[in-house]
This record gives C-alpha cells, structure tokens and sequence, in this order.
C-alpha cells in the first residue's frame, strides 16, 4: 500500500493545538481525523472536498487525507478478474476496519451494491448530489447525434453500451479502463477512440468540465445507481467520526440513494449487469425511480417509472416490476471473464 499525506489544516492549527495541548492533554487524538481515499485524481478531489467541508463546520477537528492506490486502480485489465467493482474499495475498507483511516470517500457508484457495506462499517452519511448525468467529450466539438457512422466511442460499462445499442446504433462502443485522466489522455493520442462517454461530476471534480462537448439528457442515458454522489463511510462503533460524517449528509441525497440501491440490491446487480436508474424527488415531495434493464444490444429493453412516499418501498415495487418484466433473463447473461 503507498500512502501520503496532505497536512490540511494542521500547519495553521499547530499554532492553537500547542496552546490547547496543556489544558486539553491527551485529547489531542480525538481532535484529529484521517481521510482515506484511493489516490486517483478524482478520489483525491472528492476527499479534498470532504475535508474542507469538516473543516469548515468543525474548525476544532483537525483533518488529513491519506491515499492508497487500490487493486482496480493497478490492474488494467478486465475487472471481473478481481471480482467485481470492490475491487476500487478493498484498501481503503482494510485502512478503515484497522484504524489507520476513520473516514473513507466512495463514490455510490463504485461501492457494491449486491453486498452490505463489510462487517464494522457503516455508511454514515451521503453529500448533496452532484449532476448525476453522463457526457460526450469529443475533440472536434460534437454532440453524440452529430458523430459519424462507426465512430468508436470509448466506455466499457454495460449500461452506456446498451443505452447507445438502444439510441445510435450506428455508433461502436470501444472498451477503456483506467481512471479518467488517462482515459482523456488516450482521446487525445486520437488512435483508438473518436470521443468517450464518461460521468459530468467526475470531470467537473478534476477540473476537466471544459472538455464535456455534450450532456446528455437523462431519459436518453439513465445514469448508474448512485452517480454523482459521494458517500461517507466509517467503523460502527466510531460514534464520533459518525456523529461528524452525519452533520455533511443530505437527506434528500439520502432518500433517493435509498431508493436506488434497494432496488440494485434485490436485482443483485454488479458492475456486469446492464442496469440504469435514477431517483429524484418531485416538487410535491414524492420520490420518482425510473430504471431500465437492457439487452447489451439494445433491443431488449425492460423500462419502470414508479412513485411513493417511501424510498426502500419504491426501490422494493421497482424491482419487483423489472423482474415480472423478465430482468432475470437478462441479467444472468454469462459475462466474459466472471465466474
Ligand atoms: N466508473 C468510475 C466512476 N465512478 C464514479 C465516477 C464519476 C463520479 C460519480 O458518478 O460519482 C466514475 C467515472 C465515470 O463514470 O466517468
């Protein structure tokens, strides 16, 4: 594991923790908090933002990001060989259960949704949603209607490989690993792929929204369980680092990942299965979840759009239609690699 460390507020607090260390001898543990985060640019950016964020509500807590490289960051190879999308978490998990880290930031896309959170942590808190929509970046400008026949678009998720089966047919989806920044980096060598698809929040989190060339409308590419949103983990019986990841959540956050994962989790989706879904409540306060099960070739398209009061009741109903409809079908689908 390689580790570094941001000092973050601790060169301005040192001044104030020295004062405070006579009268508050042996406290000064209990006013320290570490971060840990993959080091990919974007998980960096996420626990930045998380740390300032403490650090503006709690000026008393002092805290550090400390990053590990993870297995899914390493291998570029297929994921499935490392089992699935745990594979971006199973360090920073491992930091968590044994005390080097007390917080960890995932992305509620890349956390496991057929699983519960490992034994010992908990997801504690999920910050305010970001723009949850997929984008074309395309050199030349274009939008994804304006690409030519058998422009080779860079993705390897099922969900946006389907979804362009289902709307641009003509297109060729072309696989890409590797964390975003690389993936830019191979656009720019312009071999192998005419432009990319790739997540609106995660540009904008690595300071890279001026390459988006086209947002694409969430009725036409229903995003992934959970994008655009951060979550905070932490041990259970940590009642401290709970109590300050659960003063950043955001109910409203809260309430649609709910509905979203509860549905994942009953059609035991992973990172293979072509599920797309996303929750939003409306102006009168209910919540909505459209999801879509699809054929990697498009032609096969199970679609629910339901509503209710209640986020694990709407995930559970949602669920429940897609599997009447057949998703079992489609999501059993032998997946190249997997066991
Ligand atoms: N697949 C990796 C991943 N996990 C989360 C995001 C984007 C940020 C988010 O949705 O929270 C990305 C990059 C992408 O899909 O372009």
């Amino acid at each position: 594991m390689v580790w570094s460390t941001t000092p973050g507020r601790l060169s301005h607090l040192a001044a104030d923790t020295r004062a405070q260390r006579s009268t508050l001898a042996g406290m000064s543990d209990s006013r320290l908090l570490r971060i840990g985060t993959r080091n990919s640019p974007m998980a960096l950016a996420q626990a930045e933002r998380v740390r300032a964020m403490l650090a503006d509500r709690h000026p008393d807590v002092t805290v550090e990001v400390r990053s590990m490289s993870t297995s899914g960051d390493r291998w570029l190879g297929d994921l499935a060989v490392l089992g699935g999308k745990g594979a971006f978490t199973k360090e920073v998990d491992a930091a968590l259960l044994n005390g080097d880290v007390d917080l960890a930031v995932h992305c509620v896309k890349d956390v496991p949704g057929d699983r519960p959170a490992p034994a010992g942590t908990v997801l504690a808190a999920y910050l305010a949603r970001d723009d949850v929509r997929d984008c074309l970046v395309h050199p030349g400008g274009l939008r994804i209607e304006q690409l030519p026949a058998g422009a080779r678009v860079g993705t390897s998720a099922v969900r946006r490989v389907a979804q362009l089966a289902l709307h641009w047919p003509d297109l060729v989806p072309v696989p890409i690993r590797g964390n975003a920044n690389s993936r830019l980096a191979k656009l720019d060598a312009g071999e192998a792929y005419d432009a990319l698809l790739l997540a609106v929040s995660g540009l904008q989190r690595i300071g890279q929204a001026d390459r988006i060339t086209h947002p694409i409308d969430v009725d036409s590419m229903i995003p992934a369980v959970g994008s655009g949103t951060l979550v905070l983990q932490c041990r259970d019986d940590d009642t401290r680092t709970r109590d300050l990841a659960a003063s950043l959540n955001d109910p409203r956050t809260w309430r649609e990942t709910m509905a979203e994962r509860t549905m994942l989790h009953i059609l035991q989706g992973n990172c293979h299965s072509p599920i797309a879904a996303l929750a939003r409540t409306e102006p009168d306060g209910r919540l909505g979840l459209r999801a879509r099960v699809i054929s990697l070739d498009g032609k096969t398209v199970l679609d629910v759009h339901e509503w209710a009061a209640d986020p694990i009741t709407l995930g559970t109903s949602v669920a429940a239609a897609l599997l009447r409809q057949g998703a079992r079908e489609l999501l059993d689908l032998p997946t190249h690699g997997s066991a």
